[in-house]
C-alpha cells in the first residue's frame, strides 16, 4: 500500500521499494553547439525542418506566414513572410515538454495528469511523487508516468516513502530524457544560457541535498539535465491548466511549456503578437498589431505594464539581454508614466521624476516640471518602498480597502499611472465583483477605464490584457446597469464592443471567463 499525501499536508510514510536497474545515460553530443554553429544559415534551414515535422498537422497546408530568419544581436528570430493582419492567427505550436515548475503549490495534484484529489497516493514506483490511481506506476507500462517513474526510480531515490516537492519541480528537466532522438535534436539547438551564480536551479537542488544514491553529479545524465534546464530558462512559457478539486472548485495549476515556434520571438517591450493556451496546452499566437512582410514577429517577455527599469532588470536577470526598443528608450514610456515617480518638491505637485537615460539603471532621475535632481539609488529606494506596500500589504487586502488605500494614501505619493498603482488597480478588478456595493463597482470601470487607456497610449493593440479589461468592464456595467435599473447601459453600442473585443482576444483560451461564451450567445455577439 502506497502512502497518502494530504492537500495541507505534505505527508509521508516509509515504504522504500527495491532498487531498480541502473540509469542509461543521456550522452550530450561532445561539444554543445556554439551561438555561431546554430545560426549559421544551413544550420538554421535543417533545424527548421525539424521543426516542421515535429509540428505536423499544426502548420496548415501552403506557406506559414512566419519564417526563421537571423538577425544581428538577436540571433535567431521569426519574421513574417507576408503582411498579417490584425488578429489574424500566426501561428500554433505544442509543447515539446511541460510539466511542474519550480512555485510554491498550494494544492497537491497528480504529478502526471494533474487531476486534484483530496488524498493522493504516493506513486507506488517509490519516485516520490503525488500520483491518481490512474497514472500509478502499477498501472503498468500503459501509464503515462511509467517511464518518468521507471528512470527516476533508477536513480535510487533516498526516502522512498515520502513526498518530495523537489522532484516535483525537476520534473520538467527529468522528462528531456524521454524524447525522441527529433525532439532532443530540437531542444539541443535551442539556446540555453548557464544560471547566474546566485541562482539554485532544480538540478543543482537534487545534487547538494543528495536525493538519489544512483545519480553521479559529474556524470553525462546530469550534465544533459543543466542543459535541458538552461534551455527552458532561457525558452520556456509559463502556461496552466484548470483544474476542479472533488468539492467542484477550480484551482489553476501552473505549469512550464517549451514552445520551440513560441521561443524563437525575440522580445520587444511592445510585441506585435499576442498568444493564449487552448485546452490541449497549445499555444495559439495571433497578431495584436498588423505585422508587415519582412519585419520580425516579436513576443514580450516582461510585464508589459511594469516601468522600464523593471523590465530591464528582469530582462537581463532572466533572459540575459538588454533591451534597448523604442519604448525603452523613451523616459515618458509614450507618456504613460508608468515608471515615472512624483516630484519630492511639495512645491511641485504636478512634477514627474523620470529616468535621464532610461536603459542605464544608474541614470540621474529629473523632475519635467521644476528640473529637481535624483540620485538612481534614491529613485530606487522610493520604488522599493512603494513595492514593498502595495505588493506586500495592501494588494491581499480586501477591495473596500483596496479603493481607500489608492484614493486616501497611494495616490498622494505615486501618480496614478505609476506601475505600482495600475498593479493595484488590476487587483482591484478581479477582487471587485458583482455582490460588492455600486460605489466599488463605479471603481471598477473607471479602473478598468484607466488602464486601457494606458494600453492605448503604448499602442499595444489587441493584446491579452485588453481583453481581460474589455470583460471585466463589460460584465461590471451589467451589474451597474441591473443596480440602476437602466439596461440601456449594458446594451450600449460601445459596451457591445467591450464583449465582441473580449471574446476575439479571449475566446480561444482554455482558460477564459467562465460565463464568456454564455454572455456572446446571449448579446449576440459573433
Ligand atoms: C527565447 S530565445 C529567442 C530565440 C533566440 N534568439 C534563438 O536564436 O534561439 C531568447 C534569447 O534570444 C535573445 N533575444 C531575444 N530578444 C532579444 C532582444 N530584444 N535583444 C537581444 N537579444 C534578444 C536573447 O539571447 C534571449 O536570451
Amino acid at each position: 500500500m502506497a502512502d497518502v499525501v494530504e492537500n495541507g499536508n505534505s505527508g509521508g510514510g516509509t515504504s522504500t521499494p527495491a532498487p531498480p536497474a541502473a540509469p542509461e545515460a543521456v550522452e550530450l553530443p561532445a561539444e554543445l553547439p556554439t551561438p555561431s554553429d546554430l545560426f549559421h544559415p544551413d544550420r538554421v534551414a535543417s533545424f527548421k525542418r525539424e521543426l516542421l515535422d515535429f509540428l505536423g498537422d499544426l502548420v496548415p497546408p501552403g506557406d506559414p506566414p512566419w519564417d526563421i530568419g537571423l538577425f544581428e544581436g538577436y540571433g535567431r528570430g521569426l519574421l513574417a513572410t507576408r503582411d498579417i493582419a490584425v488578429n489574424e492567427l500566426v501561428f500554433v505550436d505544442r509543447p515539446i515538454l511541460v510539466g511542474p515548475r519550480v512555485n510554491n503549490y498550494e494544492v497537491i495534484f497528480c504529478a502526471s495528469c494533474c487531476r486534484i484529489l483530496r488524498r493522493l497516493q504516493l506513486c507506488t514506483g517509490g519516485c516520490r511523487l503525488p500520483i491518481c490511481a490512474r497514472c500509478d506506476f502499477g498501472v503498468g507500462p500503459e501509464s503515462p508516468h511509467a517511464a518518468e517513474c521507471a528512470l527516476i526510480q533508477s536513480w535510487q531515490p533516498k526516502d522512498a516513502g515520502r513526498y518530495s516537492k523537489n522532484i516535483l519541480y525537476a520534473l520538467t528537466s527529468i522528462r528531456g530524457f524521454l524524447l525522441t532522438e527529433r525532439d532532443r535534436s530540437i531542444v539541443l539547438q535551442m539556446e540555453g544560457h548557464a544560471p547566474r551564480k546566485e541562482m539554485t536551479t532544480e538540478i543543482e537542488r537534487l545534487l547538494r541535498d543528495g536525493y538519489f544514491w544512483n545519480l553521479d553529479g559529474a556524470g553525462p545524465s546530469v550534465r544533459y539535465m543543466r542543459q535541458i534546464v538552461n534551455v527552458l530558462n532561457t525558452n520556456a512559457f509559463e502556461t496552466s491548466r484548470i483544474v476542479a478539486d472533488e468539492e467542484n472548485n477550480d484551482h489553476e495549476i501552473i505549469l512550464r511549456g517549451l514552445y520551440i515556434l513560441g521561443a524563437l520571438m525575440n522580445h520587444c517591450c511592445r510585441p506585435n503578437v499576442r498568444y493564449v493556451f487552448d485546452g490541449e496546452l497549445r499555444m495559439r499566437v495571433y497578431a495584436s498589431r498588423p505585422i508587415r512582410k519582412g519585419e520580425q514577429i516579436v513576443n514580450n517577455y516582461s510585464k508589459i505594464l511594469w516601468g522600464t527599469q523593471h523590465r530591464i532588470i528582469h530582462l537581463c536577470f532572466s533572459k540575459n539581454f538588454l533591451c534597448c526598443c523604442e519604448r525603452c528608450k523613451d523616459p515618458t514610456e509614450s507618456g504613460t508614466y508608468l515608471g515615472a515617480l512624483k516630484c519630492v518638491r511639495e512645491s511641485c505637485p504636478e512634477g514627474r521624476l523620470l529616468p535621464v537615460n532610461p536603459l542605464k539603471i544608474s541614470s540621474v532621475w529629473r523632475c519635467d516640471r521644476c528640473d529637481l535632481k535624483m540620485d538612481n539609488i534614491k529613485a530606487t529606494k522610493i520604488q522599493e518602498i512603494a513595492g514593498r506596500m502595495i505588493l506586500n500589504n495592501a494588494i491581499k487586502r480586501d477591495s473596500h480597502y483596496i479603493i481607500d488605500y489608492l484614493n486616501d494614501h497611494i495616490l498622494r505619493f505615486l501618480l496614478p499611472t505609476n506601475q505600482f498603482t495600475v498593479e493595484l488597480k488590476l487587483q482591484a478588478i478581479k477582487k471587485i465583483q458583482a455582490d460588492r456595493p455600486l460605489a466599488e463597482l463605479r471603481e471598477k470601470e473607471k479602473y478598468c477605464l484607466e488602464i486601457l487607456d494606458v494600453l492605448a497610449k503604448l499602442d499595444y493593440g489587441e493584446c491579452f490584457v485588453k481583453g481581460v479589461l474589455c470583460y471585466e468592464l463589460f460584465v461590471t456595467r451589467v451589474t451597474l446597469a441591473g443596480l440602476l435599473d437602466e439596461s440601456g447601459i449594458a446594451t450600449d453600442a460601445s459596451n457591445l464592443e467591450q464583449l465582441r473585443t473580449a471574446w476575439q482576444i479571449l475566446g480561444p483560451s482554455g482558460n477564459r471567463p467562465k460565463d464568456l461564451q454564455q454572455l456572446v450567445v446571449k448579446y449576440g455577439i459573433e
